[in-house]
């Protein structure tokens, strides 16, 4: 008998295939605690489970007792509680590296279009402001030859530097918890401590995980260590950010702009005073979001659900140690 997965998220056709060339596998479009609740038998039997979003924890898994892999179409995993997984022996799979590149695109991307007033401007365009040759008013701020502090040097922070340094010739300041001397050997980076980089950074970029340490890293003292000039970029994770400290320093011009791909609530809610401030830009958590990498991560994760539950696990594992 083929083992039992659960689906939570839509696949295009040829993986779905895959999928069940492989497993039995009964698709929801959510894990929450009312779907396992109202079909229990079926979460009770499945070995497997693939998707994104929902939280994994010490609930979820008591449901689940015959569970042994997680494959998340991601790179971040903060949804799952590993530990209750390690004490479970479940195995956590995930899809780095197919996406860096992507979401590194969409951290310059922010960077731009914050500096430039991008959409600013682009919607004044589109309500007819544009009569004259424009004034000071519609200027941004230089990009190339600025200092990038980058939070967090891993896959995707040492794809910002390279374009970075290589692009916009921006000298590259960063912090992680260790040296990383590719970064400092191809893009010149220079390891600094949190606050001499919040202190010496034109843009500041945050590409860390959620976890206990980073969570709310960056409050109101971290802060007004910023430059007035600078600009705080977030395609990392939400709640690193304490938002309404964020909210207020841009309100009260502590800090020139921000560019946001990740919040503390998402989707953002509608009324939130991040969206009626010029010098936001918003996006709704498009980091990966492109049609051939978002292909990428499913197919990747596909491949690790079946590695994961009838072969050998090699790469892509959050916690190896289970496998031992
Ligand atoms: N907006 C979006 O759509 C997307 C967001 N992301 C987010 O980006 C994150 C990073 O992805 P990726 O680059 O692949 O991950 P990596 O694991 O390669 O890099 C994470 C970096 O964060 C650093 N770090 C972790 N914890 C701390 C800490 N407490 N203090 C200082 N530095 C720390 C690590 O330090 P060290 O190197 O020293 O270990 C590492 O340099 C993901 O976890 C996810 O949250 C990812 C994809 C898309
Ligand atoms: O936020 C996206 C991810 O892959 O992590």
């Amino acid at each position: 008998m083929k083992p039992s997965v659960i689906l939570y998220k839509t696949l295009p056709a040829n993986l779905l295939s895959r999928l069940e060339n492989h497993f039995t596998v009964t698709q929801f479009d959510d894990i929450s605690p009312e779907t396992v609740k109202a079909n229990a038998d079926v979460f009770a039997n499945a070995e497997g489970i693939l998707g994104s979003g929902g939280k994994v924890d010490g609930a979820f898994l008591a449901s689940t007792p015959k569970l042994r892999v997680a494959s998340t179409v991601s790179v971040g995993y903060d949804n799952f509680n590993v530990d209750a997984l390690n004490e479970r022996g479940v195995v956590l799979m995930h899809t780095p590296t197919v996406l860096t590149e992507t979401v590194a695109d969409t951290a310059m991307a922010l960077i731009l279009s914050s500096a430039r007033r991008v959409v600013e401007v682009a919607e004044r365009v589109k309500n007819g402001e544009w009569q004259s040759s424009i004034g000071a008013d519609w200027f941004g701020i230089d990009v190339h030859h600025k200092t990038l502090g980058i939070l967090g040097m891993g896959r995707i922070g040492l794809a910002l530097a390279q374009r970075a340094h290589f692009g916009f010739s921006m000298p590259i300041l960063y912090n992680a918890r260790r040296h990383h001397k590719e970064a400092e050997e191809r893009f010149n980076a220079r390891y600094c401590d949190l606050d001499t980089l919040l202190a010496e950074s034109d843009f500041v970029c945050i590409l860390l995980p959620l976890s206990d340490e980073t969570r709310h890293l960056i409050g109101t003292e971290q802060i007004v260590k910023m430059k007035s000039s600078a600009v705080l970029i977030n395609v990392g994770r939400g709640p690193v950010v304490d938002e309404k400290a964020l909210i207020q320093a841009l309100q009260e011009g502590k800090i020139h702009a921000a560019g946001l791909d990740v919040f503390e609530q998402e989707p953002l809610a509608v009324d939130s005073p991040l969206l009626s401030l010029p010098n936001v830009v918003a996006l709704p958590h498009i980091g990966s979001a492109t049609h051939e990498t978002r292909y990428g991560m499913a197919e990747c994760a596909v491949e690790n659900l079946i590695t994961a539950l009838t072969g050998k696990v090699e790469v892509n594992c959050v916690n190896p140690q289970v496998l031992k």
